[in-house]
């Protein structure tokens, strides 16, 4: 693939800013399931509501993915509205075959499921932000999300640590790369998608990442005795280029951000949910939105989500496309940033909506 042959395979993989040791929150659900502590218990104003916003999901986009690639022009119109309004649609028909997806979720599972002391073998080190614990705690005083997560650096496969990829349980590691270079494939296309409704050549997208870089973050999300008090994890927008989740197939949690309402993804069973993230949001000038979401609790069941980042490589500079910049918006409304730096500097921050976007934006409003 021609973005990948910018950079040697004998390139170092990159280190990430590291993230405080918390507690386990699976560990403290099955010690006392009806405990939370105060270290979890968000502000009044910060607590998801128990208005029922259902009703809204089913306005999220749908999008074929085998009508995109047969160049149906209502589909790519659909892709393209769904980037402006929403950042986010639900992706069907997207070739990663049902087999795939379920073998990805029952491993996991299973690897959720071991005892403490196993998979802390996988423990994420004072220093990193790869292996199993809690990424973006960087302060004692940060309240805290209801989860904890697995995370991986992917692809290439030169970036690496094997030590943080589970042994057991048997076949998870497999199913890991199988599962991601089959979201890669995705990713790659929905890049090549996204360059041709930008106006581009198909590989336009893709080469700007000079490297396309990918990482995986499982998500587990013990059920908690008072959901109304506590966030799975903290709104955000994802720092990327794009992003492509899993759900579990009957339990909601995901909760974007559109028009001033918290609305929720309910899954679509093997469907996959993709957004748009901050770099496709610079890169066409603020036209693509990458959407703020968080992810709520639920008493009666654990939920685990499989969250997979593509982004470019770590020198890769990111500003709006000068094609981009329209007699509707013809000021860029982010300054360039070197890529690797924009990634660190929100890695470095806990998790507040689009605080992080701070370092790119141009305010244009005093
Ligand atoms: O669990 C979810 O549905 C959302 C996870 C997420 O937003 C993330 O991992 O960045
Ligand atoms: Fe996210």
């Amino acid at each position: 693939m021609s973005s990948n042959e910018t950079f040697s395979e004998i390139e170092e993989a990159p280190t990430y800013e590291p993230s405080i040791p918390v507690p386990n929150v699976q560990e403290l659900v099955r010690k006392d399931p009806l405990q939370v502590p105060q270290r979890y218990v968000r502000d009044m104003e910060d607590r998801p509501n128990d208005t029922d916003m259902s009703h809204l999901s089913s306005l999220i986009p749908i999008i074929d993915m085998s009508l995109l690639l047969m160049g149906n022009e209502d589909e790519l119109n659909k892709l393209d509205l769904a980037c402006q309004e929403w950042g986010f649609f639900q992706l069907v028909n997207h070739g990663v075959p049902n087999e795939v997806l379920q073998k990805m979720k029952d491993s996991a599972a299973e690897f959720f499921d071991l005892p403490l002391e196993e998979k802390n073998k996988y423990a994420m080190p004072s220093n990193d932000v790869q292996g199993y614990g809690h990424a973006y705690v960087v302060s004692e005083e940060q309240i805290l999300d209801w989860s904890d997560a697995l995370i991986l650096v992917v692809h290439p496969s030169h970036y690496r640590k094997l030590d943080f990829w589970p042994k057991s349980p048997k076949g998870l590691k497999e199913i890991i790369e199988e599962y991601s270079n089959a979201i890669q494939k995705v990713g790659i296309e929905l890049l090549q998608l996204l360059s041709h409704i930008m106006g581009m050549e198909k590989e336009a997208l893709l080469k700007l990442h000079k490297q396309l870089v990918q990482a995986y973050r499982v998500n587990y999300y013990p059920p908690c005795s008072k959901p109304d008090q506590v966030i799975g994890v903290s709104p955000h927008s994802d720092s990327g280029t794009i992003a492509i989740l899993m759900q579990e197939d009957y339990i909601s949690g995901l909760q974007i951000q559109h028009k001033g309402e918290w609305v929720p993804v309910d899954p679509i069973p093997n469907a996959l949910v993709v957004n748009v993230g901050d770099v496709i949001e610079m890169w066409s000038n603020g036209k693509y939105k990458s959407i703020i979401h968080r992810a709520v609790t639920n008493t009666e069941k654990a939920r685990i989500s499989y969250a997979s980042f593509l982004y470019p490589h770590d020198e890769a500079e990111i500003e709006p496309l000068d094609r981009m910049l329209s007699p509707q918006s013809p000021q860029r409304m982010y300054k360039r940033v070197k890529f690797g730096e924009y990634l660190r500097n929100s890695l470095k921050m806990k998790m507040e909506g689009k605080a992080h976007t701070k370092m790119a934006r141009i305010d244009t409003i005093a």
